[in-house]
């Protein structure tokens, strides 16, 4: 069955018509990227399948069920996990200790219990942070990581949750090119192996053409093309949407 069905999904704040029948489809452990100019719509849609804004029209199915207008909470209960574009993680606390406050959430406690809980499954947080390559930083806090060791950490706290489904907006945002792809190609052998699928906003070309199976773009709202990196790239449509924007459609090597 379909991982993420999202069907003819609006929404319109005011006037503004944000997105208008916007349709995908994403697989399990494929990676979907959603791209366009500047107020095409990519967040809104975005946080109507995070459940952050009830649509007007249209159903998101996850695995045929309709989420749209759950909460975020219920959303994220069924399986949606989500990283953000600012960091999360709690700067005082080690980097394992992030995780097992994660796990601890995960397992429907309250960090009240935080105190006592401080061993809570730490073998099972020095396993996810081995998973993104964070283990010999454990036991540092995180206020002294580098930013692209947070962002590593960040990915360990959203799959702490075990997601079907995995939300990125913007992961890449501030990072160096070289960080950037590697952040990116770890997520994708994490979806790979996990059988995760992850849908990204992102606005570095070189992500997208290298790291995504199938590219969705909007326009003004509206789905203009989706497809394989190769046939949006090679798309006329597409290519005059971007025009202008200072975007290069291009993989740089
Ligand atoms: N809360 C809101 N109230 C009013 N208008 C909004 C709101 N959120 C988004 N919009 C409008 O909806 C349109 C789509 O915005 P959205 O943020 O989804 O685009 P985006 O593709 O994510 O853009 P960006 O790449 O700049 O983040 C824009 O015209 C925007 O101004």
């Amino acid at each position: 069955m379909t991982l993420l069905q999202v069907e003819q999904l609006s929404k319109s704040f005011g006037g503004v018509q944000a997105v208008q029948g916007v349709s995908l489809a994403l697989q399990a452990g494929e990676m979907l990227a959603l791209i366009g100019p500047n107020g095409a719509g990519k967040s809104t849609t975005f946080n109507m399948v995070g459940g952050q804004l009830v649509p007007d029209r249209g159903r998101v199915l996850l695995r045929g069920q309709d989420i749209a207008g759950l909460a975020p909470r219920a959303i994220w209960r069924r399986g949606v996990g989500r990283t953000f574009q600012i960091a999360q993680t709690f700067a005082s606390f080690s980097v394992v200790e992030n995780v097992q406050l994660a796990l601890l959430s995960h397992d429907r406690h309250t960090f009240r219990w935080w105190p006592r809980a401080a061993a809570h499954r730490r073998g099972d947080a020095l396993a996810l942070l081995e998973q993104v390559g964070m283990v010999a930083q454990a036991d540092r806090p995180c206020s002294e990581l580098a930013y692209g060791d947070v962002k590593r950490v960040e990915l360990a706290l959203a799959l702490a949750h075990d997601p079907q489904l995995l939300l990125m907006d913007e992961p890449t945002a501030g990072m160096a090119p070289g960080e950037r792809v590697a952040l990116m190609q770890l997520t994708r052998d994490l979806a790979r192996a996990r059988q995760m699928g992850v849908l990204f906003t992102e606005h570095s070309m070189e992500v997208v053409f290298g790291l995504a199976d199938r590219v969705a773009v909007l326009v003004r709202g509206q789905l203009l093309a989706e497809g394989t990196p190769q046939a949006i790239r090679d798309d006329a449509r597409v290519q005059q949407a971007y025009l202008g924007t200072g975007l290069v459609l291009e993989a740089q090597q």
